[in-house]
């Protein structure tokens, strides 16, 4: 099938794999437009949205170490927008290399996009998006006496993280300009990081500091510009149940109510594939389409034979 409407969600190891040098991020970037191009060569209409997690907190940290009563460190709302443009721009020219290579001729822009969410949202003042380097247990202990404001956690064995509020999105300011940008044959970066966090005030939107799950925002954006597919990349070509267990097994068409009971049974880890689980998902119950979980690398045997993880509201026949 082609022509559709695809929202495509890139995980964190289509940007950063392990040195965080713009030149390394930028390279990375490259080898994901490769692929990506791929829908665009097969007639779809293509929005890219993308995670910002270790960019954002790295970015925090450069602002903290160089603050001064002068030139004083930026608000998280305000870091995620700079991150929006850092990586926006590395992969705008990334896909325009990828394009001309094909001969295909596409504008790729990226929008500085809002995402409005709810003031009261629980997650304020329950901190849970991890963002930025990994500490030992001697470095979170410095970061701690000095950041006494600042939550760390310790994530997945894999040492201890900063951690963020990340609350659930309810709308994205900008989505009718992404819809036009999309049916006119741009190629719009947006709801980069999650999107920039903001309340409805009197007086317009106001920042809030908090990153917003990339998963929750792609989704709300693929809902609201009437995609026909939420397709989130990431570092597996399936979802599996028993996950990493001699047991596990490949997830290749599911049901909502599949995925359901399957949540129930605790299949999906929190912060990580839960969050996509719980996307595609929403996608699925608030729109016509369908949504797949899959890497970036499977890309291809995605597009021939539609492998990966499809979620489904029905079994397709
Ligand atoms: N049930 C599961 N099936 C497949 N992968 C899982 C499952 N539970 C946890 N994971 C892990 O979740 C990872 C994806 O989450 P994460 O790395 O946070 O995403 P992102 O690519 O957006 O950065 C996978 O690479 C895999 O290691
Ligand atoms: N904002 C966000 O979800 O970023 P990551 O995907 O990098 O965690």
């Amino acid at each position: 099938m082609t022509g559709r409407r695809i929202v495509v969600a890139l995980g964190g190891n289509a940007i950063l794999t392990k040195d965080a040098s713009a030149a390394a991020q930028q390279a990375a970037l490259r080898q994901t437009a490769q692929s990506l191009v791929q829908f665009v060569q097969q007639g779809d209409e293509l929005v890219i949205s993308h995670g910002n997690g270790p960019q954002v907190g790295n970015l925090l940290l450069q602002q903290a170490s160089g603050a001064t009563l002068q030139n004083p460190a930026m608000p998280i709302d305000t870091a995620v927008a700079m991150t929006q443009g850092s990586i926006g721009y590395w992969l705008q020219n990334a896909m325009d290399e990828a394009l001309s290579e094909l001969g295909l001729k596409r504008a790729v822009a990226t929008v500085v996009t809002q995402v409005e969410v709810d003031r009261n949202d629980p997650a304020f003042t329950d901190p849970s998006k991890p963002i930025g380097p990994f500490y030992d247990a001697n470095e979170v202990a410095s970061q701690r006496a000095k950041h006494r404001e600042q939550t760390f956690v310790e994530d997945a064995g894999r040492g201890f993280r900063r951690v963020v509020p990340s609350p659930r999105p309810i709308n994205v300011v900008e989505a009718s300009v992404i819809d036009q940008l999309v049916t006119n044959q741009v190629i719009p970066i947006a709801v980069g990081g999650g999107g920039v966090p903001v309340v409805r005030e009197k007086q317009g939107y106001v920042g809030r500091e908090a990153v917003i799950d990339k998963d929750f925002a792609s989704e709300k954006l693929a809902e609201l510009i009437h995609a026909d597919l939420l397709i989130v990349l990431t570092a597996v070509d399936n979802v599996y149940v028993n996950f990493n267990q001699p047991n596990q097994r490949q997830l290749t068409e599911v049901t909502v109510a599949q995925c359901q009971r399957y949540i129930a049974q605790n299949q999906f880890a929190r912060g990580s594939m839960l969050p996509k689980i719980q996307a595609a998902i929403d996608f699925v119950n608030h729109s016509h389409g369908r949504a797949v979980i899959t890497s970036l690398k499977n890309i291809p045997n995605f597009l021939k034979s539609g492998a990966g993880t499809i979620i489904t509201q029905a079994k397709v026949q």
